[in-house]
């Protein structure tokens, strides 16, 4: 580390918790010449579910081929020297947002292992909830774990079960795992996608060009320009392959029938607004819970002003429901990122200003109304309340598109401890005058539903996972509430 790196390090870090972080994205495609350049683009429109590291791996007929690098696809996967390292016509590719295992290059995904079946890649967009436990046993049986990420569980269970046949073996390891799973994995003559029992975390099935194609979001079929074909259901493992030069797939449900609980952030916050998650458009869905809280908190003001990026369809449906004009009145710079010019104390003063900035014009003077999708730590929102006075608000009122967030995830987003979000420490006044806001309200949990197309939210038979606003977690937790409560700390140190 060099002199002066810690402050640098601890100023982006404060930047980077002023947000919900991301999850992670898994694409794979069977069977065509292209498979390593398709599945850069497809992970290029899936970096916003995460920006730590990205990786691809290949198989062209005889030998697998990886490359994994920490940072943006953008900057490591658009050069075509490292795609030709790349060959095989057949690819899986992830983005990683971690949340169990450091950020460091032997986490970055898909794993690869050789096994007794042969080589297997895999990746994992999720978090399972008894990684640590199972991991803690596999090692006191002798595995050696050459990562820290729950997901190498999954290779180990692979490689030790007694079964013969390949996917025999994938579903004896998955069986075992608890938590939430969107796989995507290649063996030597199979492309494999999973979701757990509950399809807390999504994957959806394309075709382009005749070859199958799996993605985390729509949106990578369409930047591809594939044909969506259908939702990978919950608890279903599809497995495509090619039998007489014709790709087949075959669906498999290895578990007892279950309702699907697909998590109800994705469409709050996590997936890209021109995805269609679960057959709901997410643009339309997230316009909906504008249109609830209106309706839920109206509010006399002047400008509904969105907070970029993720707030802005809520706010028009606001805006359409209360029939006040909406305006940019908060512009984000896209720009924000780590390669960013390195900070000073001055520019680090500055803080948010740095992601958000008033756009004067449109609220000096004016009562406005800004509407964000959800509320962690507050940061977002007590830097841009004040923002707003400054730029000559004359009142600010809050709202948010989602329910307080009382409880952590556990299933791959990466919220913080529930004594960091402030829902669970504070009543709403104490968050209205934390926040600084003369008003703040949120969505209620049946509005939301709501906006999902229910009446409302049946405790009794809850549609979605949405723990983060409930407590209502939907699987056992053993890493969380076992006893040991294991953690897995990286023994090697790594420059990353
Ligand atoms: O209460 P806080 O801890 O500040 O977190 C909440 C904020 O984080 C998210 O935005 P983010 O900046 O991650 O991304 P976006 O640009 O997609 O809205 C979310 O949309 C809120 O704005
Ligand atoms: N956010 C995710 O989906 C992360 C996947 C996996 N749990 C990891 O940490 O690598
Ligand atoms: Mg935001």
């Amino acid at each position: 580390m060099t002199a002066g790196a810690e402050p640098i390090d601890s100023f982006w870090r404060e930047l980077e918790e002023d947000r919900l972080h991301e999850e992670c994205a898994v694409f794979g495609i069977f069977g065509h010449p292209d498979a390593a350049a398709i599945t850069a683009l497809g992970l290029h429109a899936l970096q916003h579910r995460g920006q730590e590291a990205s990786g691809i791996v290949t198989y062209d007929g005889s030998r697998f081929h990886a490359e994994k690098r920490l940072g943006l696809v953008g900057d490591n996967f658009s050069n075509a020297e490292v795609i030709e390292r790349l060959p095989g016509s057949a690819a899986i590719g992830h983005n990683r947002y971690s949340t169990t295992g450091e950020t460091i290059l032997r986490n970055v995904q898909p794993l690869f292992a050789e096994l007794e079946t042969g080589g297997f890649a895999i990746g994992h967009n999720g978090n399972l909830t008894n990684g640590l436990t199972l991991r803690k046993q596999l090692v006191r049986e002798g595995a050696l774990c050459q990562s820290t990420t729950d997901t190498e569980v999954v290779l180990h269970l692979v490689a030790r079960s007694q079964r013969n046949r390949f996917l025999d073996r994938f579903i004896d390891a998955i069986r075992q795992l608890e938590g939430a799973y969107a796989f995507v994995a290649l063996s030597t003559k199979k492309l494999i996608g999973a979701r757990d029992p509950l399809g807390i975390r999504p994957l959806v099935l394309g075709q382009l060009d005749g070859r199958y194609i799996l993605a985390s979001e729509t949106c990578a079929l369409d930047t591809i320009g594939a044909k969506y074909i259908r939702d990978i259901e919950n608890g279903e493992i599809v497995v495509i392959s090619e039998e007489a030069g014709k790709q087949v797939l075959e669906s498999h449900k290895p578990f007892p029938p279950q309702r699907a609980r697909p998590c109800i952030f994705e469409y709050i916050y996590f997936a890209r607004p021109d995805s269609v998650v679960g057959g709901k458009s997410v643009y339309d869905v997230r316009k909906r819970m504008g249109h609830e809280l209106a309706r839920e908190s109206m509010v006399e003001a002047d400008v509904i002003v969105p907070i970029p990026d993720s707030g802005v369809p809520a706010a028009l449906g606001f805006s359409q429901e209360s029939g006040i004009p909406f305006e940019l009145g908060i512009i984000r710079n896209h720009y924000v990122g780590r390669t960013f010019i390195q900070p000073t104390q001055r520019i680090r003063e500055l803080g948010v200003r740095l992601k958000h900035s008033a756009n004067r014009s449109q609220v000096e003077g004016k009562r406005v109304v800004l509407v964000d999708d959800s509320l962690v730590r507050g940061t977002t929102s007590v830097k841009i309340v004040q923002m707003m006075r400054d730029a000559g608000a004359k009142e600010v009122h809050f709202r948010l598109a989602s329910p307080p967030i009382t409880h952590s995830d556990f299933y791959g987003i990466d919220t913080p401890e529930r004594d960091k979000l402030l829902a669970a420490r504070m009543d709403l006044e104490q968050m209205r005058k934390f926040v600084g806001a003369d008003t703040l309200a949120f969505l209620s949990v049946d509005g939301l539903y709501r906006a999902m197309g229910e009446d409302a939210r049946d405790p009794a038979r809850p549609l979605y996972t949405d723990h983060c606003f409930t407590g209502d977690y939907p699987t056992g937790l053993t890493d969380m509430t076992g006893e040991s409560h294991p953690k897995q700390l990286s023994l090697l140190a790594e420059a990353g």
